[in-house]
């Protein structure tokens, strides 16, 4: 059989990779609701669907199989157990009580998977079930949610990430998104093509997200610690791909707590074996603990500047920066619009977004070829190729 999972580094030719194509989940944004949702503006949802599917195309045509998380879902949801699971899960909220719970539940349980997966994404409004009666749902607003969308789906990089031929589904940290990984689970609890795949992390443990955590090459990951994967998610991490002989050496490096750089991916990603492009206004503080096993215990050593530790964990002399923008102004602005957020397709070729175009020239002139995606309505989530794509399958780097 050959190989249908497996990833060791950001930068190996890319094969498989799962996107999530915005759907209605995205139609629920409004301005009420979109800080709380995690977007900094209301999309025009079929503008986003045409960039996304030319993102999608853009990646066909460099021979990269791409999967839908949609499709996997329904897919998944074929087999009852899914089924059972997935309605479980959705109306664990204690919002609901036990009426409109027992309402729900029923009419969950009566749709097809492919309506099912359509509540589960992008959620049940409370007027869409007024007709189950009770007092929770009299006392509600009309456009409340029972089960909140998720927009923040299209993001598919935070809600699972492979290690090797293991995958992790994380455990995110914003309200806004816990949800996600109930999805993930179904996938690879119940798709065949995951059928017996390892797990390596999931959705109960501390926090960690995919945006935090970058593969720098085999055996070594890098793990931002900050807004989203904690302290002691890294800790976890750390033990749980010692233990399965994963990894060597884990790096974890604090990050500042704030939405601008919530992940690891949105200040560092890397577009060659030995080359990360960085938020230069980032770049000069950023360090690492370099932890690695020793035995049963975790060893911890002294903070190093970021570069310096991954080098040396790496067996490199040195890494190449490339940086974000020309001054601090312009890479605050393209750090901010995704431009540190590059999609690798193989050492050397990267997708970023076109806006970016300072940040793009300076991979170009540092010899990268840049394949430019437009992201004016994509954007709005905060996130960029990178963000929006979990590389499923890469050739060793
Ligand atoms: N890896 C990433 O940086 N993902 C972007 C996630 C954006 C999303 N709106 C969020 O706030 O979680």
């Amino acid at each position: 059989m050959s190989q249908k999972y497996g990833v060791d580094s950001e930068v190996g030719t890319l094969r498989t990779v799962m996107l999530h194509r915005p759907g209605n989940e995205l139609r629920r944004l409004t301005p009420r609701n979109n800080d709380k949702l995690l977007f900094d503006g209301i999309p025009w949802v079929g503008r986003a669907q045409d960039e996304h599917d030319a993102f999608a195309q853009v990646l066909r045509d460099r021979g990269v199989e791409v999967l839908y998380l949609h499709e996997l879902l329904i897919e998944a949801l074929g087999d009852p157990v899914a089924r059972t699971q997935a309605v479980s899960g959705a109306i664990a909220d204690l919002r609901l009580g036990d009426t409109l719970r027992s309402y729900l539940a029923d009419a969950l349980t009566a749709l097809d998977p492919a309506q099912l997966a359509e509540a589960l994404m992008a959620g049940v409004r409370n007027d869409e079930v007024r007709a189950g009666g009770g007092l929770v749902t009299s006392l509600l607003a009309h456009e409340d949610f029972l089960i909140d969308p998720l927009p923040n789906l299209l993001f598919t990089r935070d809600s699972s990430v492979w290690i090797r031929d293991s995958v992790a589904v994380t455990s995110l940290a914003m309200p806004a998104r816990v949800r996600e990984t109930q999805l993930t689970e179904l996938i690879y609890g119940f798709h065949p093509r995951f059928a017996g795949a390892d797990k390596v992390y999931d959705h109960t443990l501390e926090h960690v997200e995919g945006g935090d955590v970058l593969a720098l090459g085999p055996g070594v990951l890098a793990v931002g610690v900050g807004e989203r994967t904690t302290p002691a998610g890294v800790e976890r991490l750390a033990r749980r791909v010692f233990a399965k002989g994963l990894a060597h050496t884990v790096l974890a490096v604090p990050i500042a707590q704030q939405r601008a750089t919530m992940h690891l991916d949105t200040v560092c990603t890397m577009v060659d074996v030995d080359a990360v492009l960085m938020y230069p206004n980032m770049a000069e503080e950023m360090r690492a603990l370099a932890v690695t096993a020793d035995g049963d215990q975790l060893h911890v050593a002294e903070s190093e500047p970021f570069l310096v530790a991954a080098a040396k964990a790496l067996g490199i002399d040195t890494f190449r920066r490339i940086d974000t923008g020309l001054d601090p102004v312009t890479a605050e602005r393209e750090q901010w619009d995704d431009g540190n957020n590059t999609l690798a397709l193989a050492p050397r070729v990267c997708i970023a977004y076109e806006r970016t175009v300072e940040t793009n020239q300076r991979l170009e002139e540092s010899g990268v070829e840049v394949i430019r995606i437009a992201g004016s309505e994509l954007g709005s989530g905060r996130g960029g190729p990178r963000c929006m794509s979990c590389p499923v399958l890469r050739d060793p780097a």
